[in-house]
């Protein structure tokens, strides 16, 4: 769009479809008033110590909101890439040997790391995060929708395709979580905030076993809640559709539903764990050896019907940590599903 048809509209129809440029109005302490007038016209009539206290230039605003519109247009035009999938082409182990193997991930996928500490986990995820291109101790490159990112896709922020959750998060603003939460749902330009903020919370709240309020602030939050809250704002509110788990056991977090949260959205998540309720729940599990990826296990039919069996050992053991939370005593004989 022109400056010049941007200034031809309607002033309200122009402040109701660009959100942003009735923040700049308001930003500026400007009054818009109710008659049927163009944007241009109501710039005209502005009077000049408004625009004095506001430090701008009658000629200027027309071309700056022009400017604020075409970039929040861009940026909502990028958010709407889709991506149907991450392709990763091996590298090399620790000790020189190729991997040779191409693995393609597809939107709402759920592919599961696992091997011995020090291994190599943690560098494929970080592969994978920097979208590498044989620029890595391991020579692996990654494609996305088949193709090879250009430097923009790599290396321009606004753009990141993966959200990684690492296991230590800590906030340094004192905010509340309502505020923080709102405050992304502005940047992504939702256009209810508040109430965006108050679906993640609840769905925060679903994943945690200690429920918090919106209104507390983040700096008070437990690892568990943290976690619950930074998943739950991965799945609903991130742009990325790809999403990086470093192990999300013994922090409080209900590892089922939080995995189906974020497959719903139909991401790919890639998770370093051992924790068997989360790793047979993968479609498949990279084995990784020495720094490189050894095997490529499909979760059997057996395997998904021992997932159900471990999933009730699990909710009974889980009984027991609520009942021992409540300080009440474990003394009957324990049921353990068959
Ligand atoms: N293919 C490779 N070539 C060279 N170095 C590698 C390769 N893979 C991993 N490494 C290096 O090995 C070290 C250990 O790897 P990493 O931290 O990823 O292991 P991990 O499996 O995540 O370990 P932990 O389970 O303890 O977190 C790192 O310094 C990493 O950069």
């Amino acid at each position: 769009m022109k400056a010049l048809e941007l200034g031809k509209q309607p002033l309200t129809t122009v402040l109701e479809q660009h959100p942003m440029v009735a923040d700049f109005v308001t930003a500026l302490g400007f009054s818009a008033p109710d008659e049927h007038i163009s944007l241009s016209q109501w710039l005209a009539e502005l009077p000049d110590e408004a625009l004095f206290d506001a430090g701008m230039e009658r000629g200027q605003i027309l071309d700056h909101l022009q400017r604020l519109v075409a970039e929040v247009q861009l940026m909502a035009d990028r958010h709407a890439e889709r991506i149907d999938s991450v392709t990763l082409i091996g590298g090399r182990d620790k000790s020189g040997r190729a991997e040779n193997l191409e693995l393609t991930f597809r939107a709402g996928e759920i592919v599961c790391i696992v091997g011995p500490t020090g291994s190599g986990k943690s560098r494929l995820l970080g592969d994978i995060e920097c979208l590498a291109q044989g620029d890595t101790p391991t020579g692996r490159r990654v494609l996305i929708n088949g193709t090879e990112p250009d430097d923009d896709r790599r290396y321009a922020p606004d753009r990141k395709l993966v959200a990684q959750l690492s296991q230590n998060m800590n906030f340094v603003v004192d905010l509340s979580v309502r505020e923080l939460i709102a405050m992304h749902a502005h940047c992504r330009l939702v256009s209810a905030p508040e109430q965006m903020a108050d679906t993640v919370i609840a769905c925060a709240n679903a994943l945690t076993g200690e429920k918090f309020s919106a209104d507390v602030s983040v700096t008070q939050l437990s690892g568990g809640q943290t976690r619950a809250l930074m998943i739950a704002d991965a799945a609903l509110l991130s742009a990325s559709p790809v999403v990086l788990i470093d192990e999300i056991e013994n922090a409080g977090v209900d590892r089922r539903q939080a995995l189906e949260l974020l497959t719903r959205g139909e991401k790919i998540v890639l998770i370093s764990t051992h924790d068997p309720l989360l790793a047979l729940r993968g479609s498949r599990r990279l084995v990784i050896r020495n720094g490189g990826i050894a095997e490529v296990i499909e979760t059997s039919e057996r395997e998904r019907q021992n997932l159900r069996h471990i999933e009730r050992i699990d909710a009974t053991l889980m009984d027991i940590r609520e009942r021992l939370r409540g300080g009440q005593r474990i003394e009957e004989d324990i049921a353990w599903p068959n």
